[in-house]
């Protein structure tokens, strides 16, 4: 029979990545190859070995698939997992038989020859049996020869059958993974009220409505990646791939290489062929974030695959079609970088057909109680924590702040006062320097207001909570200083500039410094 293994042995291991087809036709096999009718094969599941497969036998009580033994029982199939090697043991009389099985079944096992199925790196993750049941276990062939020839098919079995269980858990993993991605998306949740924002809302609907590319643009932090997604999400392109790629996180032939893939050998090190992310987003959206950092190769590489419509990857002559919808962002000005030359013109066209403007936060100061009680809500549900409030003096310091870091600042804030404020209100002494009253922020230059870091020492708290009027306990001339000094810092010593500012002219502002003693 051992002569008869021709390339249809090799084709039972190698065609099939179905482990359960796989495992079946691999015993089949092994029972043909022995001449018997019974077999099953084992894997390890934690404490337990599960029977996966299970052939033979004249009645369906034979069957044995699904079935398991404790690690701790006596069993040949225990004994094979523990000492990694074959055995062959006489049915019913050997003390390892696990006996529990064949008491009702039909046939008794008379022999059975059992290997492990072992990994490259020696462990042992199951066990196949070959069972003879006819009188004596006269059938078996246990030829020291046929034995070896035998263990080293069911080697190149067991990597065959493991390949196929992880490529098996590999596609559910994805899978699982695909789903919880399309979860978070759909749980996406973009706040604002204010009209600058609903404005910009109403442009993401619109624009989702049709495949022409977007240019987002806005301060970092303003929710450029999270309005692409949604634009993305809310066209008929939702159930294709949303790929992100930032322009200016890495250099330029990895760009490249990310965008547009290469043939193997296409220079030195390109082992495999890679499909580039364009490619691989064929049917749905690319977001293109921080475009303009864009090299200007790699603009003009662009250029071409929006005009054209088609790919070539490095290295190969054939160019593919692709569908794909471009959506960019960037927080620079771009109008600038092409006058500049550092951004192509035409490109810029070309990805500015339908502009989307994100206002900065400071302009939307409607939105930051809304975001505020958002990220709250939101952290503490994560945290399992009881939602935290905001005091009304507080709250009023954080809206008439600058958030120069936008709403990313905005959730880091709430995550930073979630983890330091213990009790359920947040106050103004709660809040770091910064974000207390302009009064207390550090000013330009490094100066700070006297008692930036509090109240001044000797100042009783306000019984009710209240902070303190922030400029009890200075004098005025010190007042008058470091207010001079803020406006001065902040307009760059241009007392022009700064006088303004003071509601002054030039040179009141001048004779004003000159009693302070202050001096450019
Ligand atoms: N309107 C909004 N509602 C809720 N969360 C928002 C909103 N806008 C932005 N965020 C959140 O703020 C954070 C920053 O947003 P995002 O990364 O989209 O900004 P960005 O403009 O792309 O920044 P960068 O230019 O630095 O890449 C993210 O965690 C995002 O989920």
């Amino acid at each position: 029979m051992m002569n008869d293994l021709d390339y249809n042995f090799y084709r039972v291991l190698f065609e099939d990545l179905d482990p359960a087809r796989l495992m079946k036709r691999f015993l089949e096999l092994l029972l043909k190859i022995q001449n018997v009718e019974r077999g099953s094969i084992w894997i390890r599941e934690k404490d337990h070995f599960v029977c996966v497969e299970s052939l033979g036998g004249p009645s369906q009580i034979d069957i044995i698939k699904g079935a398991s033994i404790h690690a701790d029982e006596k069993s040949i199939v225990g004994w094979v997992m523990e000492n990694g090697r074959m055995t062959i043991a006489e049915g019913g009389k050997d003390p390892r038989h696990f006996k529990a099985f064949e008491k009702h079944m039909q046939l008794k096992s008379a022999l059975i020859l059992a290997f492990p199925l072992i990994l490259r790196d020696g462990q042992v993750y199951g066990v196949v049996q070959i069972v003879d049941t006819s009188a004596g276990g006269s059938r078996l062939n246990l030829d020291d020869h046929y034995l070896r020839i035998l263990k080293s098919i069911v080697d190149m079995g067991a990597i065959a059958i493991n390949n196929a269980l992880q490529h098996t858990d590999q596609i559910a993993r994805n899978r699982k993974l695909e789903q919880t991605l399309r979860e978070i998306r759909n749980r996406i949740q973009i706040i604002g009220q204010s009209a600058s924002f609903l404005e910009a809302m109403k442009k993401v609907r619109d624009y989702a409505r049709t495949d022409f590319p977007v240019l987002i643009t806005g301060e970092s932090g303003t929710g450029k990646d999270l309005v692409a997604m949604a634009l993305h999400n809310l066209s008929s392109r939702k159930d294709k791939p949303f790929v992100v790629q930032n322009c200016s996180a890495i250099p330029e032939t990895l760009l490249e290489s990310e965008l547009f893939g290469y043939k193997k050998g296409a220079f030195t090190g390109a082992s495999d062929d890679k499909t580039g992310l364009l490619m691989a987003a064929t049917g749905g959206t690319v977001f293109l974030d921080e475009i303009g950092d864009m090299s200007r190769l790699l603009q003009s590489r662009l250029l071409r695959v929006i005009q054209n419509k088609e790919i070539k990857p490095l290295g190969e002559s054939n160019t593919h079609k692709i569908d794909i919808r471009i959506i960019s962002a960037t927080n620079k000005n771009l109008n600038e970088a092409v006058k500049e030359k550092t951004f192509r013109e035409d490109l810029y066209y070309r990805l500015n057909v339908l502009p989307l403007h994100l206002p900065p936060l400071r302009e939307r100061k409607n939105d930051i109680p809304l975001l505020l009680k958002y990220f709250i809500k939101r952290e503490s549900l994560e945290l399992g924590h009881f939602q935290k409030r905001i005091s009304d003096e507080a709250l009023s310091c954080l809206v008439d702040y600058r958030w120069p870091g936008n709403i990313r600042e905005l959730e880091n804030f709430v995550k930073y006062i979630l983890s330091t404020v213990d009790g359920d209100m947040v106050g103004v002494t709660d809040l770091p320097d910064n974000y207390k009253h302009p009064a207390h922020r550090q000013l330009p230059g490094g100066e700070s207001l006297p008692f930036a870091d509090g109240a001044p020492s000797g100042q009783p708290a306000d019984p009710a909570g209240r902070p303190d009027f922030p400029f009890t306990g200075l004098t005025w001339e010190a007042l008058d200083k470091a207010y001079v000094r803020h406006l001065l810092e902040k307009n760059n010593w241009v007392v022009t500039r700064a006088a303004r500012d003071a509601g002054m002219n030039r040179s009141t502002f001048d004779s004003r410094m000159k009693k302070l003693g202050i001096r450019k």
